[in-house]
């Protein structure tokens, strides 16, 4: 495997400008990504049935329009947790951001500034989340929870004097998914100069841990140390939805991490009413995997997610041109989203209801 970058300068930004779409962003950053790397961003698990059917779910609803509502021009505002954001799209988090550019999460952390989003900060990152959080991006910190829990409680401690305003807990990674994509070009270590900034310690860097004997005693612990609003992420059975409100979490993210875990999980959005009818209201629900049109938004927000995230096309954009091309993949959603609310007749996020999408 090659560890180089290929050269991509400012003039490369520009031609990042002409893209029309997030599917044309993926189609550039394959075109600059060193193949080894594009596979295990666009990878999933296995056959990457759940890959597919994540984009396959928001082909197979329609959206239902009304008419006539003198809506003006949507507003895409959005509160959520108590956080500010300006549309309802948050970056998921995605490890090893330097794997696509060299200034990695930082660059990420600058378009998410720009934008006024909020960046879910990978705890794989490249970078530490301070260098992240020096950006002045509107953070939250995602969590495996290490059986180490004095290590989890610092790097919790760490996220906290950073400034991130939510912990997101990945609960759908006892152990790690079979990427055959990444067997077959026999990827499984970082190259050189790239690493787990977070894992840093006394000159040397610790192996993630994705654990099977995580449980729930483990979110009543971090729910004990921490006044943070903690987020459970890759939740897809509505008993698990009602037993993390039991357990006091704040949010849900609906998600089966991108298809990259349990392979032939459901759609993440044909998971999205059965959660949302356990949960009833308590808690918001984001939801990710497979959003790539302002429709796609539209349709997530209709059957009831507070708000969704994006995985793979921030990565693309970073491929692409590093912070210029994250803000491009922004731009591009937030004017289809605009685009399409204004097409639905509704004037806010929070006005599309659940006719408004049939089968
Ligand atoms: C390259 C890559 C790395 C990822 N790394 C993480 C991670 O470290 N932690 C995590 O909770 N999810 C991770 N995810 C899953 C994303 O947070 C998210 O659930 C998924 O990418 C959403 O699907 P989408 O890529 O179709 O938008 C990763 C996804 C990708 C594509
Ligand atoms: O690639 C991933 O999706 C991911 O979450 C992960 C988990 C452990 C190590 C590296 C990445």
């Amino acid at each position: 495997m090659t560890g180089g970058h290929p050269g991509h300068l400012a003039s490369e930004a520009g031609r990042a400008l002409a893209l029309v779409n997030l599917r044309d962003a993926e189609t550039a950053a394959r075109q600059r990504l060193d193949p080894v790397y594009y596979d295990y961003f666009a990878g999933g698990a296995q056959d990457e049935v759940t890959v597919a059917a994540n984009e396959a779910a928001y082909r197979r609803r329609s959206l239902l329009p009304r008419v006539l509502r003198g809506c003006g021009p949507p507003r895409l505002e959005t509160t959520l947790l108590g956080q500010a954001t300006s549309m309802p799209v948050l970056m998921a988090p995605t490890a090893f951001h330097r794997l696509a550019w060299p200034e990695a999460e930082v660059a990420t952390a600058r378009a998410a500034a720009a934008a006024d989003v909020v960046m879910i900060a990978a705890m794989l990152s490249t970078v530490t989340v301070e260098e992240i959080a020096a950006t002045g991006a509107a953070l939250w910190f995602q969590l495996y929870i290490q059986p180490d829990l004095a290590f989890t409680e610092s790097l919790v401690r760490r996220a906290e004097a950073a400034g991130c305003r939510a912990l997101v807990v990945t609960v759908d990674s006892p152990a790690l998914g079979r990427n055959e994509r990444g067997d077959r070009n026999d990827f499984h270590d970082l190259p050189p100069g790239v690493f787990c900034a977070n894992m840093g310690g006394a000159g040397h860097v610790r192996q993630v841990v994705l654990s099977p004997e995580i449980s729930w005693s483990h979110v009543d612990w971090l729910r004990g140390i921490t006044t943070l609003p903690i987020l459970l992420k890759g939740v897809l059975h509505p008993a698990d939805a009602r037993l993390a409100v039991e357990h006091g979490v704040d949010g849900l993210v609906v998600s089966n991490h991108g298809g990259r875990q349990l392979d032939t999980t459901p759609a993440s959005l044909d998971r999205l009413e059965p959660v949302a009818e356990a949960v009833a209201g308590r808690v918001p629900l984001l939801l990710d995997g497979g959003v790539r049109r302002g429709t796609d938004v539209a349709k997530a927000l209709a059957l009831g997610a507070a708000a969704v995230a994006i995985g793979r096309p921030v990565l693309w954009g970073l491929a692409i041109a590093g912070e210029p091309g994250v803000r491009r993949v922004l731009d591009l959603l937030r004017t289809e989203l605009a685009n399409a609310l204004t097409l639905l007749g509704v004037a806010a996020p929070g006005d599309l209801t659940r006719e408004q999408v049939v089968s």
